[in-house]
């Protein structure tokens, strides 16, 4: 059973939602970014997206743009990155990693040679940010050959018959986009539960939405639209962007986040105690 699918299943029990987290690998610097991915993990994130710095993010924001530059100016190129992701490996065996990149850096390295280091790095999925999903069952194939998961991404004005090949293709998790644009927290998203419902109706893996989650109250609204989980990329890259410990800035906005998640507790006592009477 994948990691992802160990992660729902456990969650699934505990009634909660899954909390992803995702920063750019090697922002600042290579030593910062490894203590980062620790501290997103204590902080309490059952899942992690990185980004490898890509010097044309057209899916990204201002924030993840210059989480990227600052990467690329310390020098991290793919290798790299597959090597802070080998040493996230080796201390969390269980925790599900995925890769968000773009077309060309797989194509760069060769699709194939791509998928293969990524899964000997021990990450678990890969999304393509530029790659249109009419266009990707010859990518997921080669990364199912090669041990990693197609992640692909819905979107509620997304047409029927690519919604169809997303269900189909998409493995791990279904990336749900909350709202058209590029990624940041400068715009709240609107969680649609019919896109849920709808790719739920198609078989395809766990909804999980991003874009633009950054408050507790957002966390709430995805999973209240019926999503098995979130992703939040800016407002953790700028929480340790503005501060002197980056490690030390993310984990308690991590856990805020993440406690959204889970079952209010008053809210419980609140039923049994209306059951009660
Ligand atoms: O930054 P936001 O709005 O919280 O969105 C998550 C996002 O950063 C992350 O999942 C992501 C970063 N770059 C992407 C490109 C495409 C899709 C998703 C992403």
């Amino acid at each position: 059973m994948s990691r992802y699918a160990q992660m729902f299943d456990r969650l699934g029990e505990q009634g909660e939602g899954a909390f992803g987290a995702f920063v750019m690998l090697g922002d600042p610097d290579p030593l910062t970014s490894a203590r980062v991915l620790d501290a997103l993990v204590l902080g309490g994130a059952d899942m992690i997206e990185v980004g490898i710095p890509f010097s044309d993010p057209v899916a990204d924001g201002p924030v993840i743009q210059a989480a990227a530059n600052r990467s690329l100016c310390a020098g991290v190129r793919t290798a790299d990155c597959l090597d802070l992701i080998a040493g996230f490996r080796s201390l969390h065996p269980q925790v599900p990693i995925g890769i968000l990149t773009y077309a060309n850096l797989v194509m760069a390295r060769g699709r194939r040679n791509f998928f293969e280091c990524a899964a000997e790095a021990g990450a678990d999925s890969l999304l393509v940010a530029d790659l249109p999903s009419l266009e990707a069952e010859p990518w997921a194939n080669e990364m199912l050959e090669a041990g990693i998961e197609p992640v692909l991404i819905a979107a509620a004005t997304t047409p029927p018959q690519a919604l169809r090949m997303i269900a189909r293709l998409s493995s791990g998790y279904t990336y749900c986009v909350s709202r058209r644009g590029i990624t940041g927290t400068h715009q709240s998203g609107c969680f649609d539960p019919t896109l849920v419902d709808r790719l739920r109706d198609l078989g395809a893996a766990p909804p999980v939405f991003g874009f633009g989650i950054s408050k507790p109250s957002h966390v709430r609204e995805a999973l209240a639209a019926g999503a098995a989980g979130v992703i939040a990329g800016s407002a953790i890259v700028s929480a340790a962007a503005d501060a002197s410990s980056p490690a030390a800035a993310v984990a308690p906005l991590v856990s805020e986040l993440k406690a959204a998640t889970r079952r209010d507790p008053s809210c419980q006592r609140n039923e049994s105690y209306a059951q009660a009477v």
